[in-house]
């Protein structure tokens, strides 16, 4: 379990995280998301014990980071790959963590056979490529088999089937109980991986929620084909739905988009009145869209044309 409560980190006169509050509880896998600059990797470094609050608290199980009696047991976590002195060979860094960690030395080769380094396990970090940094430092955060674990852009970088690897060992990390946080300014690869989302901008939470929720929240109504579309128009309008035209075809090809009503309600009535429905398909935005509209006006460094008002954002946050 992860809980960061009015967390606030300054560094001089710049906020990076701003009375943030959010949990994140095992079994799922929770995307931490925001542009560039949003704060992320802060907290993370805050919740590791790297850098010290300025106010409130991050918790790991309970506790500060610095309170835990065996914190690689606890917290397993991929900050920077490329933090592993190049001279060291896999085995002999994950060897010594163990041994500074009182991790059995069993857990080495297991770790490394986890992430698929057994092969190389001799070999120079200096020669790896970024795929196998981010495998080996993936290695070391599970070494004390910890049931926290904590990634900052753990697909950074690595080539179509790193990521898909990456996606499916943080699904089986959750899967078995852990609570697993990863951070990403990609929602595409989000939506892929987490169950849920914690957005941030400018070091505030943006939104706490589930990815389905989200998908919902910015639906766009349902399509809907009839071949008797002026009765369902009238039937739907009447019950409080709008219904227009579905783009990409004219409203006398049948195709309809109603909003205000969800897809058992529009079948049980259509049903109701004997009309029958040749295709019902929510419309829901794709997360990329949704996390657009949300982060808009909230990157550090966003060109003057593309801001929008943050007076919409902010009341559609605060509805
Ligand atoms: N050590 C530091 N000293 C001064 N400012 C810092 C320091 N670390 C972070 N910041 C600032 O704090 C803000 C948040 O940065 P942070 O790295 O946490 O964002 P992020 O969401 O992880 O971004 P990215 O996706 O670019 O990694 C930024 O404005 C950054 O410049």
């Amino acid at each position: 379990m992860i809980e960061v409560r009015e967390l606030t980190k300054r560094y001089g006169a710049t906020t990076a995280v701003d009375r943030l509050s959010f949990a994140v509880r095992p079994g799922t896998v929770t995307g931490f998301l925001g542009p560039n600059g949003a704060g992320k990797s802060t907290t993370m470094r805050v919740l590791l014990g790297l850098d010290a609050a300025t106010s409130g608290e991050a918790l790991v199980n309970g506790g500060r980071y610095a309170a835990l009696r065996r914190p690689m047991r606890e917290v397993g976590a991929l900050l920077d790959a490329g933090a592993v002195h190049g001279g060291r060979r896999a085995f002999d860094h994950l060897g010594w963590l163990a041994r500074s960690n009182g991790i059995p030395a069993r857990r080495v080769a297991e770790v490394l056979e986890q992430v698929g380094l057994a092969g190389v396990a001799r070999k120079r970090v200096a020669g790896f490529s970024l795929g196998m940094r981010q495998r080996l430092g993936i290695a070391a955060a599970l070494l004390g088999d910890p049931g926290v674990l904590m990634f900052d852009e753990p697909v950074n970088g690595l080539d179509p089937d790193g990521v898909r690897w990456i996606r499916e060992l943080m699904r089986a990390l959750a899967a078995e109980g852990r609570t697993v946080l990863i951070s990403s300014h990609l929602m595409s690869e989000m939506e892929l991986t987490a169950d849920r989302l914690i957005v941030i901008g400018r070091g505030r939470l943006i939104a706490d929620t589930s990815v389905r929720e989200l998908a919902e929240r910015f639906g766009r109504g349902v399509l809907v084909r009839t071949p008797r579309p002026a009765e369902l128009t009238e039937v739907l309008e009447a019950a409080g739905g709008s219904v227009e035209p579905a783009p990409g075809g004219p409203a006398d090809g049948g195709r309809l988009t109603v909003g205000g009503l969800d897809v058992a309600a529009i079948g049980d009535m259509a049903a109701a009145k004997g009309i029958p429905l040749h295709e019902v398909t929510p419309h829901s935005a794709s997360l990329e869209e949704a996390y657009m509209e949300l982060t808009s006006g909230d990157a550090e460094f966003t060109a003057a044309a593309e801001t929008k008002p943050t007076t919409e954002a902010t009341a559609r946050r605060t509805s």
